[in-house]
């Protein structure tokens, strides 16, 4: 009899490695939410769990941020997490998309797809088959040696993502799909689809030669859950792929937090019936950057910079109780390894420190946007601009002395996502899709009418991941249009990342009438550490809105005004224990009139209280 590495044995309902009977038990991490440095840290941890199996998402825009630019070195360098993956002893359930939500910025389809105008995604549309198949050609010959089936530990490899709950039910874009997977990776590694628990989703979402699986949460009956996958594969391994351990949370949510009775008690009811689970997650990590995505179903709703998902992991890596758990409970079915399970890495709180004003966005456009402004009788886009992420600011002249208050309005809800509105310098308030399309300005012939927008994170999940942003039409000031506008792109990592503000530019903060602290307005300081390099949680209490960078990292967005995150996770080796440790904040809205931040050693993640 011919034993295949890892296959499907549909005689006996399970999956047969190197000959034998396997049941997998998973969890999901995602190394684009871990730094490079703590990867095998987190692989350790799950190991010591007692997980044979690890799952994984392969972002595309991670990779290829820019269209033709491969990027698969430092934190993107997913050969080298695979080969700790497979030092740590743990075998990897691969999911490449090319789509795949996960509360990632549109669900990891680059935003340079959206320059094509009306693409459909997510289907057979000429355009956007040809860049996946480019992208797949690059990223699946990288895949093929660590199949399984070629001495790696891939044993699998999921083929989209819940396809089955996407408007376009297009089986000639998976059957597409099918055909690369195939021709790059060989007929015999187990290709699978993993669909939500419903009918419509497991018709759309599953293919012939694709392995039917199903996601499912505690809130569940496994049984039913089991039995629809049943009705789509009446023979193989029960497998769900997704078990959820926890929630995410967007901005203005209470803290997600699923009970760790009902998930170990559901876990060992699964193992029981010889089922095959994966864990989601069970370590998020951290949507640094911009990296976060949004969901839109009544209305926009972009999610936190956290990734915690109240995992058995926490965000920075700690063991939880949820982990000791589930551990109990795999011990009850396989081996787990001897000896402790590793410490929390050690956490500090170095204290506050004090900031300072460097200056607002339109009085540093030499140093964020040198190349000047795109100059245009209309609003462009983002993706129009070439540039995806963060900022851009929109500028144009007052056509006419507005001696009142007047309105200045987004007829068609096109601020995506904020829109931060100054006259001069002075800030006169906030545009915000689908909650605030108007706001009143005053001024003269003539100001400068300075707009800056941002992009809260594409929509990963749904019809509306066709996510353009910036002023995606006209505004209307009274009864004027606006025309003329000089668009510039910001570059505000590029500057912070080649030493701005700290390092030799003179602070010219305007005039004293602009000296409001309200609006777009940077800060900078610097944290002396007392000889360690240990995590720690930044806290910007008093403070509204923005963005932290520390050591030319990007840590993320925060917003405690909305909650339910009030710190930002901060990993110890980004930190210097010896030398001055560079702070850069843009606050975006109103800073406290004491401008310091404290570095705690705790993380608060679910906190909507104002004062908190
Ligand atoms: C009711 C909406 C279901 C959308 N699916 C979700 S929300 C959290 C998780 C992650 O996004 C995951 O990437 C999805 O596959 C399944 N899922």
């Amino acid at each position: 009899m011919v034993f295949y590495p890892f296959y499907t044995d549909y005689k006996n309902n399970r999956f047969l490695k190197d000959g034998a009977p396997f049941q997998f038990v998973s969890g999901s991490i995602h190394y684009s939410r871990i730094p490079r440095f703590y990867w095998k840290d987190r692989l350790l941890k799950m190991h010591m769990t007692g997980l044979n199996a690890i799952q994984i998402y392969v972002p595309w825009n991670y990779h290829e941020t820019v269209q033709g630019v491969y990027k698969f070195s430092g934190d993107q360098d997913l050969e080298h997490f695979l080969d700790l993956a497979n030092q740590t002893g743990l075998l990897v359930i691969l999911r490449p998309g090319p789509y795949i939500c996960a509360e990632w910025e549109m669900g990891g389809l680059p935003a340079w797809l959206l320059q094509k105008p009306n693409i459909i995604l997510r289907s057979s549309d000429p355009d956007y088959l040809q860049a996946v198949s480019n992208w797949l050609a690059v990223l699946l010959p990288k895949i093929r040696p660590w199949l399984y089936i070629n001495g790696g530990n891939i044993i699998s490899v999921q083929v989209e993502n819940e396809y089955g709950s996407y408007f376009a039910c297009d089986y000639n874009y998976m059957r597409h799909l099918r055909t690369l997977f195939r021709f790059f990776l060989g007929e015999d590694v187990v290709l699978f689809t993993t669909d939500g628990n419903t009918d419509r989703e497991m018709i759309c979402g599953t293919l012939e030669g694709l392995y039917a699986t199903i996601d499912f949460g505690t809130d569940t009956n496994f049984t039913t859950a089991f039995s629809r996958q049943r009705r789509f594969e009446p023979r193989g391994p029960l497998v769900n792929s997704e078990f959820y351990t926890g929630w995410l949370d967007h901005w203005g949510d209470k803290h997600a937090q699923v009970d760790t009775q009902k998930v170990s008690k559901m876990l060992g009811d699964m193992l029981s019936m010889g089922a095959n689970v994966n864990m989601y997650m069970f370590e998020g990590g951290t949507n640094f950057g911009y990296w976060n995505g949004a969901d839109h179903d009544s209305r926009f709703r972009s999610v936190v910079t956290s990734y915690d998902y109240n995992a058995p992991l926490s965000e920075a890596g700690d063991p939880t109780e949820k982990l000791l758990a589930i551990r109990d409970v795999i011990k009850r079915f396989f081996p787990v390894p001897e000896g402790p399970m590793p410490p929390a890495t050690p956490k500090f709180g170095y204290g506050f420190v004090n900031l300072q004003k460097v200056g607002n966005i339109s009085s540093l456009l030499d140093k964020l946007s040198p190349q000047g402004p795109i100059k245009s009788q209309h609003p462009l886009t983002f993706e129009e601009i070439k540039q995806y992420y963060g900022f851009v600011l929109y500028r144009t002249k007052l056509p006419r002395t507005l001696a009142e208050a007047t309105p200045l309005i987004t007829p068609l809800n096109g601020v995506h996502d904020r829109a931060y509105v100054s006259v001069n310098g002075v800030y006169q308030g906030l545009l915000e899709r689908d909650i605030t399309l108007v706001i009143k300005v005053m001024g003269q012939a003539g100001d400068q009418l300075d707009i800056l927008v941002e992009n809260m994170g594409r929509v990963n999940f749904g019809t509306k991941i066709n996510d353009h942003k910036g002023l995606l039409g006209n505004l209307i000031l009274g009864k004027d249009v606006l025309t003329d506008w000089q668009i510039y792109p910001l570059d505000i990592d590029g500057a912070i990342a080649n030493g701005w503000p700290h390092s030799g530019f003179k602070h010219t903060f305007p005039s004293a009438k602009n000296n409001s602290s309200a609006g777009p307005v940077f800060y900078m300081g610097t944290l002396d550490s007392p000889g360690l390099a240990w995590d720690t949680f930044l806290k910007l209490r008093g403070w509204t809105k923005g963005q932290v960078w520390i050591n030319g990292v990007n840590l993320g967005r925060y917003w405690p005004v909305r909650g339910p995150q009030q710190t930002l996770y901060i990993p110890g080796p980004l930190l210097s224990a010896s030398r001055p440790n560079n702070i850069t904040v843009l606050e975006l809205e109103k800073a406290p009139s004491e401008t310091r931040v404290l570095f705690m050693d705790r993380a608060q993640l679910n906190s909507t209280n104002k004062k908190s």
